[in-house]
């Protein structure tokens, strides 16, 4: 049987186009269809715009801290507009990069909705091509949960477009996006709570990482709320917002900003007219190859929800591609020891276990860790404290976990995370001459393990 495609992808973002630059690349006839925008959530409301948001608030506390070393500054001043069009323009010419990344791979590009007609045929606006495989790309959207006036409420997709920024806002949430945005705001001057439903925000980073943040948030000024969920938003007639919590409390606000998790983007995208299955949290089941219950289509990315990051769903196109077009190059992928960063500010950045992980996993854990003051912060007032731990296993001495709080730390994890993956012990840790006068010499002189 003849097809259009050999493989026709669905979604343009991280994963997707990966995929069909992969697959292209191997000699595969390919298609892509993108609805939105080109370079999917992490090139337009995630990642990229995200950190150029922290590169801006950080500004503040590094004119604050300039006056320690001799600077005088004259009147500092803040313009969102320009934040936002700067951003913007820049998100433009990323649109451009990849529609010529996918162009001149030879990877056609069908702009709309896409539904899948059957196993082998897609349906762009009205068109339909037909593919010996599909894969699905299409990522995830934000959920806010069912409280009276949630229609007040923002995402995490308006907050990169806001016309003005707020006075005061509310971020519920205690994942990536709602720690990650209450550091923007509380930096660019906005009065910033965060509220989140549990006991303490990040549930599955290391304890001591969560309290340790939770601190030095607090310091900053950020107003931590746990234990409380809003129950119900109203807008008053000075637009205004007022919260009532779980608790019976009531707030007033300028922006409420949910950040409670992203579900699968599978709205009319015509999976009834397969075989395919999600799983209990409502992603779509895949095998191994990621290859889902109906042969011949694949998904990858955040709508197979593993680890929703963009390295990982490049990592995940890239095995489809290899697989079907290039099997004498296929790989499994190995989704253990991936580093992860949360660009709050002081920045989160961990890779392999927590020490409650390795607890339950049986290993007899020693824990080195330290918190100190960094060398830049000596000559100023501000007593931010980094914070730094490595997990080890006494019998085998494998460090099993790094983790840190402090500035630098997402740039610094990614060669910790090599060593892990490499299976360095504690011993090569020791035997490392560290670079002095960095932060980062710290995971190489720790000596003697915590009680
Ligand atoms: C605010 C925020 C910050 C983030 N920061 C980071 C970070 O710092 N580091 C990191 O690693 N990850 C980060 N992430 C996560 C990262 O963006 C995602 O993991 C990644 O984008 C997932 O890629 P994907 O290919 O699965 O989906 P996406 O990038 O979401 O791409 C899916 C594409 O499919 C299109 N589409 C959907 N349905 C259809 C259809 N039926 N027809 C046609 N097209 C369709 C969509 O329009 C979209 O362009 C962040 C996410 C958010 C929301
Ligand atoms: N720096 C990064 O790498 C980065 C940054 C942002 C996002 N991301 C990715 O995007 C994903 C989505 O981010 P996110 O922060 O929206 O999700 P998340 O899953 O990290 O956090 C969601 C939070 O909302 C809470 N929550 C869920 N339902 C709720 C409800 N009904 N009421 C109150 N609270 C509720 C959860 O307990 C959790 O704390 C992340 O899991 C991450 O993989 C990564």
């Amino acid at each position: 049987m003849s097809f259009d495609y050999d493989l026709f992808v669905i979604g343009a973002g991280s994963g997707g186009v990966r995929a069909a630059r992969f697959a292209a690349s191997y000699g595969a006839k390919v298609a892509v269809a993108e609805e939105r925008y080109l370079g999917g959530t992490c090139v337009n409301v995630g990642c990229v715009p995200k950190k150029l948001f922290v590169y801006a608030s950080q500004f503040h506390e590094e004119f604050n801290l300039a006056k320690g070393f001799g600077w005088h500054l004259g009147d500092i001043g803040f313009n969102w507009q320009t934040l936002v069009e700067n951003k913007n323009k820049e998100i433009a010419r990323l649109n451009g990069i990849y529609k010529k990344l996918l162009t001149n791979s030879g990877v056609t590009l069908c702009e709309g909705h896409a539904i899948i007609v059957n196993a082998h045929t897609v349906m762009v606006d009205g068109k339909s091509y037909t593919a010996k495989n599909i894969l699905i790309a299409v990522g995830g959207w934000p959920q806010i949960p069912d409280i009276k006036g949630r229609e007040h409420a923002i995402t995490s997709n308006e907050a990169f477009y806001l016309k003005e920024l707020p006075k005061r806002c509310t971020i519920v949430g205690g994942g990536y996006i709602a720690v990650e945005f209450a550091s923007i705001f509380n930096g660019l001057g906005v009065e910033t709570t965060l509220v989140y439903r549990g006991e303490l925000f990040l549930r599955g980073f290391d304890d001591d990482v969560r309290n340790h943040l939770a601190e030095e948030l607090t310091k900053k000024g950020i107003k931590l709320k746990f234990n409380t969920d809003i129950v119900q938003i109203d807008k008053q007639s000075s637009g205004t917002l007022v919260t009532t919590f779980n608790n019976s409390e009531v707030d007033e606000t300028d922006l409420v900003f949910y950040a409670t998790g992203r579900h699968p983007k599978l709205d009319n995208l015509g999976l009834e007219n397969t075989k395919i299955v999600l799983n209990s949290k409502g992603f779509i089941d895949v095998d191994k190859y990621y290859e889902t219950a109906e042969p011949g289509v694949f998904a990858i990315g955040d709508v197979v929800g593993q680890i929703q990051l963009t390295p990982v769903a490049l990592a995940q196109g890239m095995a489809v591609a290899r697989y079907l077009f290039k099997p004498e190059d296929y790989r499994a992928l190995d989704l253990t020891q991936v580093a992860t960063a949360m660009f709050s500010l002081p920045n989160v950045a961990t890779v392999g276990l927590t020490e409650q992980q390795a607890i339950e996993k049986g290993y007899d854990v020693q824990i080195f860790d330290e918190s100190f003051r960094a060398l830049k912060l000596t000559l100023t007032d501000c007593t931010e404290k980094m914070y730094m731990k490595l997990i080890v296993d006494k019998t085998s001495d494998k460090v099993l976990g790094c983790h840190m709080v402090g500035e630098g730390a997402g740039e610094l994890i990614q060669c910790l995370a090599i060593a892990l993956k490499a299976g360095a012990t504690k011993k090569v840790f020791d035997e490392t001459i560290g670079v002095h006068p960095t932060a980062a010499e710290e995971f190489v002189t720790m000596r003697t393990p915590r009680d």
